[in-house]
């Protein structure tokens, strides 16, 4: 890990200035397929960023909480009044689990990376604004100035729409074993030994060429308004990349905003899914998990009396808000050793549920239901990276799961975790 502590003084220089033009997406046509990409269309939210002045990273498990709470301090030097609505600065992730074997695919995202991008393009008001880092040093100023000045040069006003028609997609994922993986949970739940475990599996798909990353995030938005978009991208160029309908944790000063999101049903299928004794249990499991893994960390803590559905494009859910006041000293590192990984994705008990997937998911999850997001001084938005995808080249791995709980059947979570995929599919291009 790079130190970076308040005793340091600031290690970055930042100017910011507005900017015609109303997408920071469109910025990919003058400086290319940004490393970071943050959207919440709902919330108005738009943020991209382009190279890197700055990285931190985790190299072991027990550096991960340090990390998050060094992005917490303002590292930074603002030659201009810094605007209250700016995200970040830092953007990144981590893994699932800190702890289980990284596969190749993943190395390159690591353990936690977390950038703090040159060039950062976000939507202020009904117009943008850009910021510039770089590194404290002599010349740092002037260097701060003319990128500022070439960004705002050569910006283009225009909002990038996806082009081409759907192509066919080669996709293959074996439903036998997770079949199989479904039923051994449902044992191993009706033997007593956990209530719920949210299994996952990965779906491999090959387009007829590479995928073109800006196009993938122009259609997640536009089909996922009430979702965060993101995209983070390892420097080999492999990027992660999804629309996600689940915050781990806003972040406000001592105010944060967290939630319940689990049970599921087809589109239309709202009023079955509310009655639905399994999916109130499973949903309820979650609820209580929260609440209790709040207690220690928070002043007050409220939520939602009554679940409500909330209806995705090609699935649906229960979701619960959940409102707490944070207690004195407890920033955002501590808020996500916490909460995650909350039963909506480990399940509960937690660490049975968790030795359940080390031992039998065979698979590595890599960042896929980790919190990924942003994080700045008392600031953050987390989100659990659901409905995601790991994209190199023409190949794009997708991950997609379902929380199993005594009667859950193999055939049904099969078709959930099918419907949730479908986002991804549609983004990649797929017909
Ligand atoms: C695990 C996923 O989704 C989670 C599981 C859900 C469920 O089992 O009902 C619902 C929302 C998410 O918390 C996923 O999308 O991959």
């Amino acid at each position: 890990m790079t130190p970076l502590s308040p005793a340091e003084g600031p290690r970055w220089v930042a100017g910011m200035m507005p900017l015609p033009g109303v997408d920071p997406l469109a910025g990919a046509g003058s400086l290319g397929v940004p490393s970071v990409y943050w959207e919440r269309p709902v919330a108005r939210e738009a943020v991209a960023g382009w190279g890197e002045a700055g990285v931190l990273e985790a190299h072991a498990p027990g550096e991960l909480a340090a990390v998050l709470g060094a992005l917490g301090h303002d590292s930074v030097r603002w030659l201009d009044a810094v605007s209250p609505q700016l995200p970040g600065p830092w953007f990144g992730g981590m893994r699932f689990s800190p702890t289980q074997p990284v596969d190749g695919e993943w190395r390159s995202h690591g353990l936690a990376r977390w950038t703090l991008p040159e060039v950062l393009v976000w939507r202020e008001g009904s117009a943008l604004a850009v910021a510039v880092f770089a590194p404290e040093g002599p010349g740092a100023e002037d260097v701060v100035r003319s990128r500022l000045e070439r960004v705002r040069a050569s910006f283009p006003q225009s909002y990038r729409h996806p082009v081409g028609a759907p192509v066919a997609l080669r996709t293959a994922s074996s439903r036998p074993d997770f079949e199989a993986l479904v039923d051994r949970a449902v044992e191993a739940i009706g033997a007593g030994q956990l209530h719920k475990v949210v299994l996952a599996r990965a779906l491999e798909a090959e387009g007829p060429e590479p995928f073109d990353v800006v196009d993938v995030l122009a259609r997640l938005r536009e089909q996922n308004p009430r979702c965060a978009t993101f995209l983070f991208r390892a420097p080999d160029g492999t990027g992660f990349l999804g629309a996600t309908p689940e915050t781990l944790c806003r972040v406000d000063g001592r105010r944060l905003e967290t939630e319940a999101l689990a049970g599921s049903a087809a589109p239309g299928g709202a009023d079955a899914l509310d009655a639905s004794d399994k999916d109130r249990r499973e949903h309820e499991a979650v609820v209580r998990y929260i609440l209790q893994a709040l207690t220690p960390v928070a002043a007050s803590v409220s939520a939602d009396a009554q679940p409500s559905v909330l209806a995705l494009k090609n699935v649906v859910h229960l979701r619960t808000g959940i409102r707490a006041e944070l207690a004195d000293g407890v920033d955002t590192a501590k808020v996500v050793t916490a909460l995650h990984p909350t039963p909506a994705v480990g399940g509960t008990p937690r660490e049975r549920a968790l030795s359940f997937l080390v031992e039998h998911e065979s698979l590595d999850r890599g960042w896929y239901a980790g919190p990924v997001g942003w994080v700045g001084p008392g600031r953050a938005h987390l989100v659990v990276a659901l409905r995601s995808a790991l994209v190199r080249g023409a190949k794009a791995r997708l991950f997609v799961g379902a929380g199993i709980v005594a009667g859950s059947s193999a055939e049904s979570e099969w078709r959930e975790t099918e419907m949730k995929s479908l986002a991804m599919l549609r983004a990649l291009g797929g017909r």
